[in-house]
């Protein structure tokens, strides 16, 4: 049986960038990613997502603005297994919140769009980023255009 994880990919807005959270294992190959994590037997991914979320970067679901009808999946290998990795996207309420990083991570970076697309690599996280980008710049357009005072 292969592999359940889920995760957010966080962003937050800074002095008007948008910038998004990535985290370096301290393990493997070091690689850098969104908070995220196995899921538990009878957990649903979005409850560990949550529970991951908390664990690897310190926040709460009341600390983020979630998108939570609109989850993307990443299917990738590792050793020979696939794996299902369920991401949904998060902004933080509080850009100055900090991250709390767990023994799993080593460091951490908010970065705009296309450094965050370099540093993670694989180009399925990259085609995410890219989507997760254009849905935040249609709900900005979304609200600005909706002719409210
Ligand atoms: N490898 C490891 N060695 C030692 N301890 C470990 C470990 N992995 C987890 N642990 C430990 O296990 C415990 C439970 O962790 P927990 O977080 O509960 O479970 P997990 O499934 O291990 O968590 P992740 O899914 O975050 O693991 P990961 O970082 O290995 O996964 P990723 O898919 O990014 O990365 C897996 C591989 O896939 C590669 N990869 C990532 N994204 C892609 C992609 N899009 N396409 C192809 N390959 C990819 C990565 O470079 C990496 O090589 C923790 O204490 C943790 O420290």
């Amino acid at each position: 049986m292969g592999k359940r994880a889920a995760g957010f990919v966080l962003f937050r807005r800074l002095c008007g960038e948008i910038q998004y959270l990535l985290l370096k294992a301290s393990y493997g190959d070091f690689h850098w990613s969104a908070p995220k994590g196995h899921v538990d037997p009878g957990e649903d991914d979005f409850t560990t997502a949550l529970r991951e979320t908390k664990e690897e970067a310190g926040f709460d679901e009341k600390d983020l603005i979630i998108y939570r009808d609109t989850p993307l999946t990443l299917n990738y290998e590792v050793k020979g297994k696939p794996k299902v990795v369920i991401y949904w996207l998060a902004e933080l309420r509080n850009p100055n919140q900090e991250v709390i990083l767990s023994e799993e991570h080593t460091e951490l970076k908010w970065l705009p769009k296309d450094a965050a697309k370099e540093c993670v690599g694989f180009k399925d996280n990259q085609v995410m980023i890219e989507k997760f980008h254009e849905m935040i710049l249609n709900v900005d357009k979304n609200r600005t255009n909706c002719g409210c005072p």
